[in-house]
């Protein structure tokens, strides 16, 4: 470690605190995560195959481990550095993102994802936080270390990020999918709407309260398995209908909600994947151009509420070329315009 030189702490989590530092040899700004737990051998904390996997990952949109080194005890990773984190940048906006910079955001995630659920390992633990932003560009960051050094077999008792945390989680289910993932892309997308946490839960029951008051109460019909998970039992589910999502989410796009609801599905099956997320409309609307319109439709569209409600099936836009048109010349951006 004596090629690093300290500039100052940047991050105190729950496994290591992040320092901002410096190679001496080559000046290259780093981050180093330096454990806090003690570590006597590597295969007693960390599966070092693991670790190499790790460092093999190499994608624009994950951020990069460097390096892993162990001294007197003390396990350090060498990651680059990124400026800010997603919550940072959340926390400091004062007007709501634009729908163009939020599916920017969104798309570089999914594509870091992507690319980490093809090989084989998903997060646990995605949340603003984990999403490191330098110059508009996000990284994954924190990705498949919680799991090696923040618990012990059997890996069903690690604890993510409470108000990130997908039902199955919270109902104790006995194995996780990358779907986990997915629910949390959701809560983080609807986030980046309203610049607040859209299931902000105070304790385990409450983040399932707060999951009902959203999604309404889940039944046989939406997730026959839940119904079943241990802790299913044991709990009582609130008896809440259903919300509209435009109302909690007025800035967002029918395509945006359609995603958010997909994503933050009870039933993890139902759920996309991440591949399956990027197909979505919301990353096909083109920027908005205004065209001269034809007489017809032009007439119609003045005519005050006239507009035809976008209830469609979001899937099927941008198949036909009308559909384009139709999107485009509609503008169906926001709810409230429709
Ligand atoms: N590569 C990096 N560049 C800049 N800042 C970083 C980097 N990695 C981490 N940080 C900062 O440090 C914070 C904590 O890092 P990290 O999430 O890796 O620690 P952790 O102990 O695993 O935290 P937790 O488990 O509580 O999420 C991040 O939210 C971020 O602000």
């Amino acid at each position: 470690m004596e090629r690093y030189k300290v500039i100052r702490e940047i991050g105190d989590g729950t496994c290591g605190n992040v320092f901002r530092a410096y190679n001496i040899e080559t000046n290259e700004i780093v981050a180093v995560k330096k454990m806090k737990r003690k570590f006597y051998h590597w295969e007693e904390c960390i599966s070092l195959r693991e670790v190499k996997a790790l460092q093999k990952l190499n994608h624009p949109n994950i951020v990069q481990l460097k390096e892993v080194t162990m001294e007197n005890h003390e396990l350090f990773f060498i990651f680059e550095h990124m400026d800010c984190n997603l919550y940072d940048v959340i926390r400091e906006r004062s007007a709501p993102f634009s729908e163009e910079e939020i599916r920017k955001f969104m798309l570089q995630i999914l594509q870091g994802l992507v690319y980490m659920h093809n090989n084989g390992y998903f997060h646990r633990d995605l949340k603003p936080e984990n999403l490191l932003v330098t110059n508009g560009i996000v990284k994954i960051a924190d990705f498949g270390l919680a799991r090696e050094v923040c618990s012990s077999p059997p890996y069903t008792d690690y604890v993510s990020t409470r108000w990130y945390r997908a039902p199955e989680v919270l109902l104790q289910a006995s194995a996780y999918t990358p779907s986990i993932d997915m629910w949390a892309i959701g809560a983080i997308l609807a986030e980046l709407f309203t610049l607040s946490p859209l299931f902000p839960g105070e304790t385990e029951t409450d983040q399932l309260y707060k999951i009902c008051a959203v999604l309404g109460t889940p039944d046989h019909s939406l997730w026959p398995e839940g119904m079943n998970l241990p802790r299913s039992s044991s709990f009582q589910f609130f008896q809440i209908p259903p919300r509209n999502l435009w109302e909690l989410i007025p800035n967002a796009s029918l395509e945006a909600l359609d995603l958010i609801k997909q994503l933050c599905s009870w039933d993890p099956r139902r759920r996309p994947t991440a591949e399956q997320a990027l197909q979505h409309p919301f990353f096909n609307v083109r920027k908005w151009v205004p065209r001269p319109l034809q007489d017809a439709s032009y007439s119609k569209m003045n005519e005050p509420r006239a507009t035809p409600r976008l209830e469609l099936d979001l899937w099927c836009f941008g198949k036909e070329s009308d559909d384009l048109d139709l999107t485009l010349s509609l503008k169906p951006s926001s709810v409230s315009d429709v």
